[in-house]
């Protein structure tokens, strides 16, 4: 007999059915996707003349502490209601997972779509359709307080007939509740609209790295609704490219850390590559930059951005679905094909090492093969509009090439130690020259001062090693015992110049 599990939460609506608040009410029929810690599965509720339902699998133990957060969360977005944004049915606990029951997209997230049949991204008209409806979407959240926080292709689903929905609001956030926590004073207790939401400010990581917005990964700086206009930006990318700019690096920590502190010109390369034959439209290109001004309050509102012209001639859903949807296998099984091939993928290759650990790997390799000019810090990302991607920003950098200049001499002089004292001694000098123009960078003139010190106190020691050689002492050890010779045959010495004075 079906028992109501543990914890539950029913989404109620005045038009909304009750769906039934335990697992065997359901019955899986697929897995048709799964994400950082949840699966989802197609699925029927039998007491609702069997309808299909996708549910969310969510494990509570690993990355989600905090289980009355996301049942919040749940219950925020049931007080939600648009057109665009996919709301859930219930959500209910099943041992130490999270169920949330919400309708079926029959075609499933962009992501799935361009990973199986899309893989060099779609063609403009769709984009501006896609990108027009999730705006929609967000405007409404928006003008309601609310933050996504996870805007990206995977999180934008299409049901047969062409309707696009926001999905996944696992790490979305409400402007009110942050004012609630971050102020116990009356005044700002009045709901502040649009405007005001924009200059509030949440300050914790939340979101998907690729995706996130520069001031989202500094977060010390806090931000606000602006970043889920990044992410837009972002995702505007990934539909016309068939992926963020970035994605061959791995999602982990150390890869937020080579974005935001280091980068590799080889890295550059790679995520150069790929689709760049295809052409797009000066409108599409402008309305991305606006979205990816590394200046927050320079990116335009969702509400703004509905104006801009690229939308202006929108294609509707019949369109999507002539283009896009028919003849697309169904979502459950484009799932299994794509964790066929990579299962295959993963089996046939070497694995490559994508874990946040990594970074210190990397440094020894490139330590290893003298790469040391390939890294370079950057403070942000430009949106070239010509290339249509992200190109890094360096820091100030005339001080950035003195500094490369400098490391090079640096690097040089300590590799040759050895080869030439004079020369050597002159590439030193060059170096400490340079190091003490660039007295503007403290942390790059440290770092190559230590690398100068320990170079130097290397060559102390061979110094020391050569002297003990000449004196003929093989073990360096020895200059103790040579200072006491020195000291015994000093007073034999003098001993015999007293004998002979008294003798
Ligand atoms: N309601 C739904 N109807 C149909 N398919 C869905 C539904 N929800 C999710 N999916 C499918 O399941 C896949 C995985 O969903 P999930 O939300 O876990 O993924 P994600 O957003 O890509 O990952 P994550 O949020 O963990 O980064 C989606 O890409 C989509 O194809």
């Amino acid at each position: 007999m079906a028992t109501k599990d543990s914890s539950s939460s029913e989404l109620e609506s005045p038009k909304r059915l009750q769906y039934p608040l335990d697992s065997n009410s359901y019955k899986i029929l697929d897995e048709i996707g799964s994400g950082v810690s949840a699966v989802v599965y197609k699925a029927i509720c039998i007491p609702m003349n069997s309808s299909l339902v996708a549910i969310k699998s969510i494990d509570l133990d690993g990355s989600r502490p905090d289980f009355d957060d996301v049942r919040r969360e749940v219950k925020t977005l049931s007080l939600l209601s648009h057109p665009n944004i996919l709301n859930a049915h219930c959500c209910f606990t099943v041992e130490h997972r999270l169920w949330v029951v919400m309708p079926f997209m029959a075609g499933g997230s962009f992501q799935s779509i361009i990973s199986h049949s899309f893989p060099d991204g779609f063609s403009e008209p769709c984009i501006a359709f896609i990108l027009r409806e999730t705006l929609n979407a967000l405007s409404y959240l928006h003008s309601q307080g609310h933050l996504h926080r996870d805007i990206k292709a995977g999180n934008i689903l299409v049901d047969s007939n062409g309707s696009v929905k926001l999905a996944d609001f696992g790490v979305s956030a409400s402007i009110y509740e942050s004012i609630m926590s971050s102020s116990s004073s009356s005044s700002s207790s009045s709901v502040p609209g649009c405007c005001s939401c924009s200059s509030l400010m949440l300050k914790d990581v939340a979101g998907t790295p690729y995706w996130m917005a520069p001031e989202v990964i500094h977060s010390h700086v806090g931000y606000s609704l602006k970043a889920d206009i990044w992410s837009f930006g972002i995702t505007a990318l990934e539909l016309a490219h068939g992926r963020p700019p970035l994605s061959h690096l791995p999602p982990s920590k150390s890869m937020i850390l080579k974005i935001t502190k280091r980068f590799r010109f080889s890295d550059l390369d790679k995520f150069g590559g790929g689709s760049h034959a295809k052409k797009f439209s000066k409108s599409f290109k402008d309305m991305v930059a606006s979205c990816l001004d590394q200046d927050p309050s320079k990116r335009p509102t969702a509400e703004k951005l509905l104006k801009h012209p690229f939308f202006r001639n929108c294609k509707g859903s019949e369109f999507l679905v002539k283009n896009v949807l028919q003849g697309l296998p169904s979502v459950e099984k484009r799932y299994k094909e794509i964790s066929k091939a990579s299962i295959n993928n993963n089996n046939a290759t070497t694995p490559t090492k994508v874990d946040g650990d990594d970074e210190d790997d990397d440094d020894d390799d490139a330590v290893k093969h003298g790469k040391f000019m390939k890294q370079r810090r950057i403070s942000g990302w430009n949106f070239n509009e010509d290339g249509f991607e992200l190109e890094p920003v360096f820091p100030n950098d005339e001080v950035q090439d003195d500094e490369s200049k400098e490391t090079i001499m640096m690097r040089k002089a300590i590799k040759e130690g050895g080869e030439g004292e004079n020369e050597n001694e002159n590439e030193r000098l060059k170096g400490i020259e340079g190091v003490a123009m660039n007295v503007n960078n403290r942390d790059a003139m440290l770092a190559t001062l230590n690398v100068l010190k320990g170079s130097l106190e290397q060559e102390l020691g061979q110094v020391k090693a050569l002297m003990n050689i000449i004196r003929g002492d093989r073990n360096h050890d020895h200059d103790h015992d040579h200072d006491e010779d020195n000291k015994q045959q000093q007073l034999e010495s003098q001993l015999d110049t007293l004998k002979l004075q008294f003798s």
